[in-house]
C-alpha cells in the first residue's frame, strides 16, 4: 500500500472493533495469529483503489454496467457521506488471514484476488474437492468462524475482507450502524 498516495504504514480500527479483534485473536488456536492487510482507509486511498481497478477493467474490455457491476463487487465506491460511507473509512472494516511461523495459511487465493474464486464459499460448493481444496475450504472457516464469533460479518465476495459497526455490517446483520467515515486519525 505504501505506492498509494495517502496510504499510511499502520493499520488503525475504532476501539470496539479493535477489542473484538483482540478476543478473536484470542480464540485462534495454539500457534495461529492473525495477518492483518488492511484496515481503515483515508478517502484518498479508497479512491485510488477504486481508479486502479477500474483502469485494469477497462484494460481488459470490459465496460458500462458489467464493469461497474464488477467494480463496486470488489472495490467499495469511495464515500464520504454520512449515511453510506465506504466501508473501510470507517474504521469498522478489516482485510485479514491467519499464519502460523510457516507463513499465511493457503486460502485458494491471493489477498485482493477480484475474482470469482474469493467467494468466501466457493470450496464449500465442490462435489469432489482436492485435498488442498478441503484445505483451503477448512482454512476460510476456521477465519469466518473466529471474527463472526467475535462480531464481525464477513463480506461474502472476499474471504479475507469483515465488518462491525459500519453500513455492510448492518445491512447484514439487521442492526443499525453506528460508525460513520473517519476522514482523518487525527480527526478520531
Ligand atoms: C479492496 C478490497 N481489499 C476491499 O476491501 N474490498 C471491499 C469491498 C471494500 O473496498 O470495502
Ligand atoms: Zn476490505
Amino acid at each position: 500500500m505504501q505506492q498509494i498516495p495517502g496510504s499510511i504504514q499502520e493499520c488503525y480500527l475504532r476501539e470496539s472493533a479493535a477489542d473484538r479483534l483482540l478476543q478473536a485473536a484470542e480464540n485462534l488456536p495454539e500457534g495461529f495469529f492473525f495477518h492483518i492487510f488492511d484496515a481503515w482507509r483515508p478517502y484518498e486511498v479508497q479512491s485510488a483503489l477504486y481508479q486502479d481497478f477500474k483502469m485494469k477493467l477497462e484494460e481488459k474490455g470490459l465496460s458500462g454496467k458489467h464493469l461497474l457491476e464488477t467494480l463496486n463487487k470488489y472495490v467499495n465506491k469511495p464515500s464520504r457521506d454520512s449515511n453510506r460511507p465506504s466501508n473501510h473509512l470507517t474504521g469498522g472494516a478489516v482485510d485479514l488471514t491467519i499464519a502460523t511461523d510457516n507463513g499465511l495459511l493457503p486460502m485458494g487465493t491471493d489477498f485482493d484476488d477480484f475474482s470469482e474464486a474469493s467467494k468466501t464459499d466457493t470450496y464449500e460448493k465442490l462435489e469432489n474437492p482436492t485435498k488442498s481444496e478441503i484445505l483451503y475450504r477448512n482454512n476460510r472457516a476456521l477465519l469466518k468462524e473466529i471474527m463472526e464469533n467475535a462480531g464481525f460479518m464477513n463480506y461474502e465476495e472476499e474471504w479475507w475482507h469483515f465488518d462491525y459497526g459500519n453500513q455492510n455490517w448492518a445491512a447484514r446483520t439487521g442492526n443499525i450502524a453506528f460508525y460513520g467515515g473517519i476522514h482523518s486519525i487525527e480527526q478520531a
